[in-house]
């Protein structure tokens, strides 16, 4: 049966936006190279503590002890998947919360492979756009290099589906965001076209779902508050940018100055 989305009402969003920079999670970013920066300066804006640990040995450590891990497969090698591993499986064990972003998963092997392997590991969050949701639902092959191919709507119900069969909870992302857990699902409206023209917005989404994965209560709301931080940001930087280099700096400033207070469609 389908099931229908909910929305992410203001008074459910706005505590779930203070909670999380009050707590200000540590976040284990293992991440691509193209998008570091932007990537820790999108947890800083939020208030939250990124730390792009690499090495196997020191991953593996520091997972231990952060409060979520990220694993973005964007620009693997067979050496970064070696210490990703080492990282999700100290994670696994230390109860830290994982969060997989397959970037461009489909028709490259060593990546498809490895997220394939990822899957059964537990991942407290899967983000993806919808070309990559579909591909590791093995329903297509994958986007256009890291772009999508698809509208998120299109991946929903493998969304669903990868949900359920891996007892995870999964978010496509496009121009709407769907968090679903299989069961319940949140859309989540707004933002804007302009975060498609910065690079690394989704992988910046994808660092605070893991750390959104860390605070207490409802995980699904929790990471659709997430997805609802950044569209309410990049929706009013948008309003004042006039191209995509003024749109990442508005952006950093509405994360910043973001209330959570008004509300959301
Ligand atoms: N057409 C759109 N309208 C509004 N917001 C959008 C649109 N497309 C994407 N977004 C937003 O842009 C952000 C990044 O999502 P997207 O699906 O582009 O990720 P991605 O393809 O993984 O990006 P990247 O790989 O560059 O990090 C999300 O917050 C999403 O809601
Ligand atoms: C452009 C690009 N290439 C590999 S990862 C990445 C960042 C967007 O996913
Ligand atoms: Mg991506």
């Amino acid at each position: 049966m389908i099931q229908p989305s909910q929305h992410l009402s203001a008074a459910q969003f706005a505590p779930l936006l203070h909670t999380f920079r009050r707590q200000s999670p540590l976040v284990h970013c293992m991440t691509n190279d193209v998008v570091q920066n932007f990537t820790a300066n999108v947890l800083l804006a939020l208030n939250a503590s990124p730390a792009m640990v690499i090495d196997a040995d020191e991953a593996a450590q520091f997972s231990g002890f952060a409060d979520a891990l990220l694993i973005n497969v964007g620009t693997l090698t067979r050496e970064r998947q070696r210490a990703m591993q080492a990282a999700v499986s100290a994670a696994r064990e230390a109860g830290t919360p994982w969060t997989l972003d397959p970037v461009a998963v489909g028709a490259l092997t060593l990546r498809s492979d490895f997220c394939q392997q990822l899957l059964s590991q537990q991942p407290a969050v899967i983000r993806g756009n919808a070309s990559e949701i579909l591909a590791l639902a093995q329903q297509a092959s994958g986007g256009r290099g890291v772009d999508t191919l698809h509208p998120a709507v299109a991946a929903l119900d493998a969304a669903r589906q990868l949900a359920k069969e891996w007892n995870t909870r999964v978010i496509v992302t496009g121009e709407v965001d769907y968090a679903t857990d299989g069961q319940r699902t949140f859309a989540i409206r707004g933002g804007s076209p302009m975060l498609t023209r910065v690079v690394g917005t989704g992988c910046a989404l994808s660092a605070v779902v893991a750390g959104f994965s860390a605070l207490p209560g409802d995980g699904l709301l929790n990471i659709a508050a997430a997805c609802q931080v950044m569209a309410t940001a990049g929706e009013k930087a948008a309003g004042q940018a006039t191209g995509p280099g003024s749109f990442a700096t508005a952006f950093l400033d509405a994360l910043w100055t973001l209330e959570g207070d008004h509300e959301t469609h």
